[in-house]
């Protein structure tokens, strides 16, 4: 049986520093920082921790809205969304994660994309 990207990223351990690494991007990428300028970075890592967590086959941890209520009025573009991927992208190469898993997670956080921009 193959295992869940759960565990091919590395259980709940690596995916906390994958997701450390995409949040601090995020505060670092000027397309998208000015959205995160009032944000708590470490309730923001824990957040998106547990959503890719539990999106992976890990634990039901997450506990926090969905993706339409989340990002309802922000008004994001596809710049950002871009930006977003890349910063995850970005993240996955820094922690030597496999190109199969970086091209999994590429196509879960892309096929998003419709909950997340111009809504
Ligand atoms: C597929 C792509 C994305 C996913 C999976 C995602 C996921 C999440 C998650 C899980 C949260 C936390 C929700 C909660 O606290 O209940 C969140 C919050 C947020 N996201 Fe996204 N997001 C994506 C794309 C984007 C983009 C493109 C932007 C804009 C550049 C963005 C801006 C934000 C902001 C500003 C918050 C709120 C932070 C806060 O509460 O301080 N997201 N997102």
């Amino acid at each position: 049986m193959t295992a869940t990207l759960y565990d091919r990223l590395g259980g709940t351990e690596g995916i906390r520093r994958i997701v450390d690494k995409l949040v601090d991007n995020h505060l670092s990428n000027p397309v998208v920082s000015a959205r995160f300028s009032g944000s708590d970075a470490d309730n923001l890592k824990e957040m998106a921790g547990n959503f890719f967590i539990t999106g992976s086959g890990g634990p039901e941890i997450y506990t926090g809205k969905d993706m339409v209520t989340t990002h309802k009025h922000m008004n994001i573009n596809g710049d950002e969304f871009v930006a977003v991927l890349d910063d995850a992208m970005n993240a996955l190469q820094a922690n030597d994660i496999g190109q199969r898993e970086q091209e999994e997670v590429l196509y879960i956080l892309y096929s998003l994309k419709d909950q997340v921009v111009g809504i």
